[in-house]
């Protein structure tokens, strides 16, 4: 098994897909979709009860993926995720007891940032690569410019509003490796089934 770094699964895509499934042959034909329109990294959100199972079936049957969970926010998610297969870790915030976690396995794990001081919490545990959520929310790029400041070695994965308007303005700096978003993804199109679309959604985004 291919074990990535943070920075790797970062820039193999200028655009994560934020993935909410509700059943396996959903997710592998989403996952399939996305691939063929050249953004391989799937973050699987743990939000349905299809999300394990849909890691393990991914990992299986799309193997140029590379799939990780997200909306992990507990010690015992964190475990059930990597034990389904996933290749990363993502959470919309950091604790403790997660930073501690992603320590004890060996894949990339993104805990979340919102202030200085989460920084400074993750930098403590020895965590460099962030998301940054809900980004726009939170200042958006003049946040991220400001963060890099006081802290120009830290890299990011802003996520939380942004879509095919505003990915442009964060991947444009320096400390953003690359954007997270359910625009590519669109609810209505995954329930229909319009895979041709998603893979053209897909293959629109561009560094
Ligand atoms: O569940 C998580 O862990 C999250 O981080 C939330 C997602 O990242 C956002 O739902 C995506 O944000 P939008 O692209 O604005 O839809």
């Amino acid at each position: 098994m291919t074990t990535y770094t943070a920075a790797q699964v970062m820039t193999a895509t200028p655009v994560v897909p934020v993935i909410v499934v509700d059943n396996v042959e959903q997710a592998v034909n989403l996952g399939k979709a996305l691939v063929a329109g050249g953004v391989p990294v799937l973050e699987v959100t743990l939000r349905t009860d299809a999300a394990l199972e849909a890691i393990t079936a991914l990992r299986k049957e799309v193997p140029d993926a590379i799939v990780g969970a997200g909306t992990v926010c507990s010690r015992a998610q964190y475990i059930q995720a990597v034990e389904a297969g996933s290749q990363f870790i993502i959470s919309p915030g950091l604790t403790p007891d997660l930073l501690a976690v992603g320590k004890e396995y060996d894949i990339p794990y993104l805990p979340a940032v919102a202030t200085i001081s989460d920084i400074l919490l993750g930098l403590e545990y020895g965590y460099d690569h962030f998301k940054f959520f809900p980004a726009e929310v939170n200042g958006g790029v003049k946040a991220l410019k400001a963060f890099s400041g006081p802290m120009p070695h830290i890299r990011f994965c802003p996520t939380g509003g942004i879509n095919e308007k505003n990915y442009k303005d964060y991947l444009a700096l320096e400390s953003v490796l690359c954007v997270g978003g359910s625009w590519i993804v669109p609810t209505d199109l995954v329930q229909a089934g319009n895979w041709d679309e998603i893979t053209e959604l897909a293959k629109s985004v561009q560094q």
